[in-house]
């Protein structure tokens, strides 16, 4: 027996387009990033893998990514499941800040730590920020698990718990689950499935709007290597990220 999980990154954000750090502020989908959900949901009809049930984050960009692409794949009407633990990696005190200036004033070895660091979180968000979490309704519930910055390693201490606890068991039934996130969950969720290690994954960048089609094993690890299924634009797209900060 096999099962199919599609893992779908937001489209491109206003802030993306911008160039700053995002993290956890709840910025919507850029006229970019809607086009590309909308090719999204094209290439799932085309392919005709098409999702039973849809997981998301419950930052806009994910939400409005998946609406739109199921909208194209006439798969409007799937159950959802949304959580916190499928967020963006909190990025600190950069939330909000520019990445070409950030790069410029700190230098390319502490951007890169920032950015792509395993373990090493940026500093930590202050709640009087305005670009702080602290007071948002929607992690009313958290309490102490509210983070104020994270690592990777963070993002994935907080991410598995749920892959555990609802989406493998949604896989289990057979279910076709796509999952759409963030750059920085969706690695984290890629680095355990792929076994990637702590080092190589800093290498790994996920284009934004393209579906990632794994086929997993009774283990709910990967039988063979996942597939875009637009590949030349996933190689495009990745490199781009990876270039984020450059002029
Ligand atoms: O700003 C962010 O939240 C993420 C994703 O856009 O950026 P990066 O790729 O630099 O981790």
């Amino acid at each position: 027996m096999t099962y199919t999980l599609i893992l779908l990154r937001h489209g491109n954000s206003e802030w993306n387009q911008k160039n700053l750090f995002t993290g956890w502020v709840d910025v919507d989908l850029s006229d970019q990033g809607r086009a590309e959900a909308t090719r999204a949901g094209e290439l799932l009809a085309e392919s005709g893998i098409l999702p039973d049930i849809q997981y998301t984050s419950v930052l806009k960009r994910a939400i409005h990514t998946a609406d739109i692409a199921l909208a194209g794949a006439d798969r409007d009407w799937i159950d959802v499941k949304r959580s916190w633990r499928l967020n963006e990696r909190h990025y600190g005190a950069l939330q909000g800040l520019d990445k070409a200036e950030t790069l410029e004033k700190y230098g390319q070895e502490q951007f890169m730590t920032w950015r792509r660091s395993f373990d090493v979180p940026p500093p930590p968000l202050s709640d009087d920020s305005e670009f702080s979490q602290a007071n948002d309704v929607r992690y009313a519930g958290l309490g102490d698990d509210l983070p104020r910055t994270e690592s990777l390693k963070l993002v994935i201490d907080r991410m598995l718990p749920y892959w555990e606890s609802d989406i493998k068991p949604d896989l289990a039934t057979g279910k076709t689950v796509l999952v759409t996130a963030h750059g920085n969950s969706l690695r984290a969720l890629v680095k355990h499935l792929d076994g990637i290690s702590d080092a190589d994954i800093a290498e790994l960048n996920i284009p934004t709007g393209i579906p990632l089609v794994y086929t997993l094993g009774d283990d709910f690890y990967p039988v063979e290597p996942a597939v875009y299924l637009d590949p030349e634009a996933a190689a495009a797209g990745a490199a781009a990220v990876a270039n984020q900060g450059k002029k």
